[in-house]
């Protein structure tokens, strides 16, 4: 299980340009970070970076485990969720069979599932296919995936953006369970998180 994230003197491009240079960042379990920075400065970018999905041009990102580092690909496989702004629910499928399936490919089981249905009070929308969804709604339903199959590090794209005032709290509850229970949140934000988070900014602000 993943208990801390390294990243030292990370350069990542996009294109022809570079992003960020010498970038160091560690996090601990039980931490959130708020990564803050203007449009495109990088945020997503970062996430997806830690995710693997971009190749940076330099530096080191190490998962660890008990001050040993784990093996990156093995460690993204089964230590962290992405959410990014798309969030890969498929359109024709009921919330029902999004989580299940979701619950299911990502290792979680029934009652962890039955957590994460209550947590985001999704019962009333199970039956709807999530093309039906709200934009909110569809959130709710993309957090919960997060709670269905626990992993340690959550990297999360503006996961709050959708939701009103009432789910922006809820889900910060539920993020800060994640956080109690020794996980770890890295987080894009353009307004600040309901629960205490370390700032980290990427500038780029015009
Ligand atoms: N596939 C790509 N090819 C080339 N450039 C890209 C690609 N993806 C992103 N970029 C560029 O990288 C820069 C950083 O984008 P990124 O999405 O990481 O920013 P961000 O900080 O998340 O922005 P925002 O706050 O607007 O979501 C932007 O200038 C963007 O145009």
């Amino acid at each position: 299980m993943i208990d801390a994230l390294n990243i030292a003197d990370l350069s990542v491009s996009r294109g022809d340009r570079r992003l960020f240079h010498k970038l160091f960042l560690d996090v601990r379990a039980g931490e959130a970070v708020a990564l803050t920075g203007g449009n495109g400065a990088g945020k997503t970018s970062l996430l997806r970076a830690i995710a693997g999905f971009i190749r940076p041009d330099g530096g080191q990102i190490d998962f660890v485990s008990n001050s040993v580092r784990l093996e990156a690909d093995e460690a993204r496989r089964q230590g962290l969720h992405l959410l990014g702004h798309l969030e890969g629910l498929k359109p024709a499928r009921t919330a029902l069979q999004e989580l299940s399936f979701q619950c299911r490919y990502l290792g979680g089981n029934e009652s962890q599932m039955a957590k994460a249905i209550e947590g985001f009070q999704l019962a009333p929308l199970l039956d709807l296919e999530t093309r039906r969804l709200s934009a909110g709604q569809r959130r709710r339903l993309s957090l919960a995936r997060l709670v269905s199959a626990p992993r340690p590090l959550w990297l999360l794209d503006e996961p709050l953006a959708p939701l009103d005032s009432v789910w922006r709290q809820r889900a910060g509850d539920q993020m800060q369970a994640h956080l109690a229970a020794g996980g770890m949140i890295i987080a894009a934000v353009h307004d600040p998180l309901p629960f205490a988070a370390r700032a980290f900014d990427l500038g780029g602000f015009a």
